[in-house]
C-alpha cells in the first residue's frame, strides 16, 4: 500500500471512530435520557421540564441563588424551619408534584421521594436488593471512598459489612472510651484556658471547628490508632498528622464547590479536569500513606508488645485479626480494601458525628431547660468525672438520647440517601393505592430533611425542638419508622451508629459538666449543604466555666 492510501485509510479510521464516538454521546446524553423520560411519564412518574444537557440544574441554582438561610438570634428565635430554605427547589417542586417526582440532574433522571409509604413500598425487604448506590455520585466520590462499605455492591457489600459489623460490638466501643475522653479533655482544656485569660469569665468559641477536629481526632485513632495533632518527629504519628490533612483537602476539594453539574455529560472531564485530577492526586498519596499504616498495623500483629496492646481495638487491628485465623481466609482483607475502609471510616465516620454534637450545642445554648435538664441528668448519673467509662451509666443518660434524636430529626448530617434501581423495580402502595414499576437505571433521592420536618408526619410543632416527642416509644416507634432515617435505612443502614451514640454521650456529658452554654446576639443562623448538613458560618457560642480547676 502505497503512502496516500494508508494516509486515506488513517483518515477513514479516525473518521469512523469520531462518528461512533459522537453516535454513542448523543445515544447516552440524548436518545437514551429521552426514552427513559417517556417511560416515566407512563408509569405516572413526572416533574418539573428538563432541558438538554442540564436537566433542571439551571432553575436550581437559579432558586438557591435567591434564598437566604440566614437568621440572626438577635431578631428572630433560632428557626429551624430549615428545609424550604435549603432546598427550595424541592419545596417548590412538591407543591407542584407531591411528594415523589422526577427531577433531572444533566441527563440523569431522580426520582425525589418524600413519601415514607412509596420509600417503604420500594425498598422494603428483598426489595432493598434492587438498589445500589448511583453511577453519577460513585464515580465523584470514588477518591474519598474507594470501594470501601458505603460505595461496595452485591456480594463484595455483603462480606465487608460481615467482616466490619463486629468490630462496632459493645465490647469493643467501650474501650474505644478512653481515647473518646482523652481527646475531649484535651478541648475543654483549651476553652478553659480561653475563658481564663479573657476580660470576662466566659469566652465566645467557634464549637464547630473544635468539635469537628475532636471527632477527627477520636475517629483517626479509633480507626487507625493515630493521632492528628501530634507535632513528634516519630514517622507514624507523621503520617497520621499528613494523612488527616490530605484527607480534609480533598473533602473541601470535592465538595467545596457547590455547583458540580453532576449528571451532565462531559462535564466532570471538561469543566472539572482540574479538581478531578488534584483529587485523584491526593487520593494516590493518601493511599501511600495508609498502605505504610497498613503494613506497620500487619508488623505488629501478634508482637505482644505494649504499642500493639495500644492498637488492640482500633478498628484496623480488628479488621485485620478478623482474616488472622487460617480457617476463614474469606474475612482475609487486602490491603486495598484495608485502605478504602480506613477512608471510608475517616470520611463517614467524623463530620457526620460532630455535626451531631454542634448542633446539639447549639440547641441547648437555645434552650436553657433542656441544657440544665441534661446537665442535671449527668451529674445524677456519672457522679464523679473518671466514671465516664463506665457504658451502663452512659445508656441510663435517657433525656440525652431524646435530645440526641430531636437534633438527628433537625438537623440530619446526611440531608439524604440516594440509590439507583439495579432492575424495574414494582411499588405498590396500600394506602395511595399506587402502582406503578420503577425502570432501571432510575435514580433515588430521598429527601431527610423534609420528611424529618414533615408536619403530616410529625404534627403542627414538627419544625420546634422538643425532645420530649421521643419519650413515648409506644406513640411513635420511630426506629421502625420510615419517617425518622438520620442513619438510613434498611441493610444498609449505618454501621457506624453505635460509635456515634457512645461519642455523642461522652462528648456532650464532659461539655455539660464543665460549661454553661449560650447563644451570643451576633450569632448568624446559616443551616447549608456541602455534602453534610452543616453551619455556615461555625457555631460561635458563648461558653462560662462552671467549675474552675
Ligand atoms: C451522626 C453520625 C452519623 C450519621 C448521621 C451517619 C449517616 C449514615 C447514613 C445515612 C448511612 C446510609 C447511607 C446509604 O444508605 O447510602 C450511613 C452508612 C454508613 N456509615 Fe454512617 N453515619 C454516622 C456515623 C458513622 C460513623 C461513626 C461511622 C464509622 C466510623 C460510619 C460509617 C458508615 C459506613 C461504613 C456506612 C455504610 C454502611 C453500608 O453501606 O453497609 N458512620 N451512615
Amino acid at each position: 500500500m502505497g503512502g496516500e492510501q494508508q494516509l486515506a485509510c488513517a483518515c477513514a479510521a479516525a473518521v469512523l471512530a469520531a462518528a461512533l464516538a459522537l453516535c454513542w454521546f448523543i445515544n447516552a446524553a440524548w436518545v437514551s435520557p429521552a426514552a427513559a423520560r417517556r417511560r416515566l411519564r407512563r408509569e405516572g412518574l413526572d416533574g418539573p421540564r428538563p432541558s438538554f444537557p442540564l436537566g433542571n440544574l439551571a432553575e436550581m441554582a437559579a432558586a438557591a441563588a435567591t434564598t437566604t438561610t440566614t437568621t440572626t438570634s438577635k431578631t428572630m428565635m433560632i428557626s429551624s424551619d430549615i428545609h424550604a430554605a435549603l432546598f427550595p427547589y424541592f419545596a417548590r417542586w412538591r407543591q407542584a408534584f407531591g411528594k415523589v417526582f422526577v427531577y433531572w440532574l444533566g441527563t440523569q433522571p431522580f426520582l425525589y421521594v418524600a413519601e415514607p409509604e412509596f420509600l417503604k413500598a420500594a425498598t422494603a425487604g428483598g426489595k432493598g436488593k434492587l438498589w445500589g448506590k448511583p453511577d453519577v455520585f460513585r464515580r465523584d466520590r470514588m477518591p474519598m471512598f474507594g470501594r470501601g462499605l458505603v460505595m461496595a455492591e452485591g456480594e463484595e457489600w455483603a462480606r465487608h459489612r460481615n467482616i466490619i459489623a463486629p468490630a462496632f460490638s459493645a465490647t469493643n466501643l467501650k474501650a474505644m472510651m478512653g481515647l473518646m475522653q482523652e481527646s475531649t479533655a484535651k478541648m475543654l482544656a483549651e476553652w478553659d484556658a480561653m475563658a481564663s485569660s479573657s476580660d470576662s469569665s466566659s469566652v465566645i468559641v467557634d464549637v464547630e471547628k473544635a468539635v469537628v477536629r475532636n471527632a477527627a481526632e477520636i475517629i483517626g485513632r479509633a480507626s487507625f490508632g493515630l493521632t492528628t495533632t501530634t507535632t513528634t518527629a516519630d514517622d507514624e504519628d507523621g503520617d497520621g498528622v499528613l494523612v488527616f490533612r490530605k484527607l480534609q483537602a480533598m473533602q473541601a476539594m470535592l465538595f467545596g464547590q457547590s455547583n458540580r453539574l453532576v449528571g451532565v455529560p462531559l462535564a466532570r472531564q471538561l469543566l472539572h479536569l482540574r479538581s478531578t485530577y488534584q483529587a485523584w492526586r491526593l487520593g494516590r498519596e493518601i493511599d501511600a500513606l495508609l498502605i505504610h499504616i497498613i503494613e506497620d498495623a500487619r508488623r505488629r500483629q501478634g508482637q505482644s508488645s505494649s504499642s500493639s496492646k495500644q492498637h488492640d481495638h482500633d478498628l484496623l487491628s480488628l479488621l485485620l485479626a478478623a482474616g488472622a485465623s487460617d480457617d476463614d481466609r474469606r474475612r482475609l482483607m487486602s490491603t486495598r480494601e484495608l485502605v478504602d475502609e480506613c477512608k471510608t471510616f475517616f470520611f463517614g465516620g467524623h463530620e457526620t458525628t460532630a455535626l451531631a454534637v454542634s448542633w446539639t450545642l447549639l440547641m441547648l445554648a437555645a434552650h436553657p431547660e433542656w441544657q440544665e435538664a441534661l446537665r442535671e441528668e449527668v451529674l445524677a448519673e456519672l457522679r464523679e468525672e473518671e466514671v465516664l467509662d463506665d457504658a451502663a451509666a452512659l445508656g441510663r443518660l435517657t433525656k440525652m438520647g431524646w435530645v440526641m434524636n430531636e437534633v438527628l430529626r433537625l438537623y440530619p448530617p446526611s440531608p439524604n440517601v440516594q440509590r439507583q434501581a439495579l432492575q424495574d423495580v414494582e411499588v405498590v402502595t396500600k394506602t395511595k393505592k399506587t402502582t406503578m414499576t420503577v425502570p432501571r437505571g432510575t435514580n433515588m433521592w430521598v429527601d431527610v430533611v423534609a420528611m424529618h420536618h414533615d408536619k403530616a408526619l410529625w404534627g403542627d410543632d414538627a419544625n420546634e425542638f422538643r425532645p420530649e416527642r421521643f419519650a413515648s416509644k409506644g406513640q411513635h416507634p420511630f426506629n421502625k419508622a420510615a419517617h425518622f432515617l438520620p442513619f438510613g435505612f434498611g441493610s444498609r443502614i449505618c454501621v457506624g451508629r453505635n460509635l456515634t451514640a457512645m461519642e455523642y454521650r461522652v462528648v456532650l456529658a464532659m461539655v455539660l459538666r464543665r460549661f454553661r452554654l449560650e447563644v451570643p446576639p451576633q450569632y448568624r443562623h446559616a443551616p447549608r449543604i456541602m455534602l453534610s448538613l452543616r453551619p455556615s458560618n461555625g457555631i460561635h457560642l458563648r461558653l462560662t466555666p462552671l467549675i474552675s480547676h
